[in-house]
């Protein structure tokens, strides 16, 4: 790429190269909303397991009851009582009724139920007005899911109707690879932490929120580190404490050409990668893996929208693949342009946008400023133009590709 910069692609590659899914195991249910299906799972059992009720009322046989009406009613002795989890019994003869609640199984010998709107709700015997259809108010076993139906395929995203289903067949716990586990690390000995007093050249750590919410946005589970002052030693003793708890580590700040750029100083030894990557904001990036784990580690930029850029370009598809999530990154959606943008040649431009729809379909307005500092406009975005890097503007009313950034993929 011109300026000696990597492509966007090249540098996703590497990323993803380095990263494998982790090891699958049988999770509790709950444990696993949001977490990909490790396995197929076929059904065990029928659904309903066994003919049940429909309805509160009376099990009968229709024949019995086919000419029932309001002027002529038929007259029926109750010869038992079904609650739901209650089924002594399995039987009744022709010319009986039996009392049923819905979900208790259907005795042998009844073919319909009788709601009790359509009875005198009788105890010994039963007034029936009005006869249901052979079969009518009878769930029958099978008729939604059969033994051996694929429910669940491996790699499927499981929400919680899959989680309310697989409870449904039996299953306690499905195959699900672990959430990833990320440490954020902040540096920069200008950072204060939120809720503590700020000096004249102090500034709060917002990155390590901004990714460590991402990360757990992603399904991660997100540690969120201290502050780090720039100071390599510091930086090193801090980040080797932590690996043993990391998948992965996301640092921000000290990775440009500034004097003071700990990160980059105190890696570097260790073989990770720093350079530019044809993209803005989010220019100055590293990966590499370290400590004896050889944990993959993200050094991203210290502006904050070039922090966020780069986590939703690169992390985001990481934490992806950890967890075994197809596709590893965010689908673009296209959208008509509002206001016409400019765009560096040979970067990928990602321009703050709102993306919204009206009567002439999706539509997206650009947000505020390029300043990848702006973290103001990027808390007013929902969007992220992007603006591939042979072209230079784009006019009001083209169509460009969007990143939805709150939709879930
Ligand atoms: N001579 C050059 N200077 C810079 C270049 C360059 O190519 N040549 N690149 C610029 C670009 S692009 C970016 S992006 C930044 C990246 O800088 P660093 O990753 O080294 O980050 P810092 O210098 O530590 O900080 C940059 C900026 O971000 C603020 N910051 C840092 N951490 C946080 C945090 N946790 N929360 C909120 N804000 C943070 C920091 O105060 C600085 O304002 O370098 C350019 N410079
Ligand atoms: O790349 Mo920097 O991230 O443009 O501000």
């Amino acid at each position: 790429m011109a300026d000696g910069l990597t492509s966007v692609e090249a540098h996703l590659e590497r990323i993803l190269a380095a990263i494998e899914p982790l090891p699958d195991f049988p999770q509790p249910l709950m444990e696993t909303l949001g977490l990909a299906a490790a396995e197929d799972v076929r059904s065990p059992i029928a659904l309903p397991s066994f003919d049940n009720s429909g309805m509160d009322g009376y099990a009968v046989c229709q024949s019995d009851v086919a000419a029932a009406t309001e002027d002529a009613p038929v007259h029926l002795p109750v010869v038992g009582e079904i609650g739901a989890g209650q089924a002594q019994l399995l039987a009744m003869s022709p010319g009986t009724a039996v009392k049923i609640m819905t979900g208790a199984p259907v005795p042998q010998g009844a073919d319909s139920v009788v709601p009790y709107e359509w009875t005198d709700r009788g105890v010994a015997q039963v007034r029936i007005s009005r006869a249901p259809e052979v079969g009518q108010h009878v769930r029958l076993a099978g008729e939604d899911v059969e033994e051996g139906d694929l429910l669940v395929e491996h790699g499927t995203v499981l929400g919680p109707r899959h989680l309310g289903l697989l409870a449904s067949i039996g299953r306690a716990a499905i195959r699900s690879r672990p959430r990833p586990r990320v440490v954020i690390l902040s540096t920069g000995s200008e950072l204060r932490e939120p809720g503590t007093p700020l000096g004249h050249d102090s500034i709060y750590d917002g990155n390590s929120f901004l990714l460590a919410a991402s990360a757990r946005r992603a399904g991660a589970i997100a540690y969120r580190v201290g502050i780090v002052p720039d100071e390599p030693r510091a930086f090193l003793d801090a980040l080797h404490d932590q690996l043993v708890r990391a998948d992965i580590v996301v640092t921000s700040g000290g990775v440009s050409q500034g004097d003071f750029d700990v990160v980059k100083e105190a890696l570097t030894p260790d073989g990770v990668w720093f350079g530019g990557v044809a993209m803005q904001p989010g220019k100055p990036q590293g990966f590499g893996l370290v400590g004896d784990d050889r944990t993959p580690i993200f050094t991203l930029p210290g502006n904050p929208v070039s922090s966020y850029v780069s986590f939703e370009t690169f992390v985001l598809p990481a934490i992806r693949k950890l967890m075994g999530k197809a596709p590893y990154s965010r689908p673009t959606v296209r959208a008509r342009l509002t206001h016409t943008v400019q765009s560096p040649a040979g970067r990928r431009q990602f321009v703050r946008g709102e993306y919204a729809r009206d009567g002439g379909g999706p539509y997206v307005a650009p947000v505020g400023g390029h300043g990848s500092h702006l973290i103001g406009d990027l808390a007013s975005s929902n969007a992220l133009i992007v603006v591939p890097e042979d072209v230079t503007s784009v006019a009001a009313g083209e169509h460009v590709q969007v990143l939805c950034l709150d939709d879930e993929f």
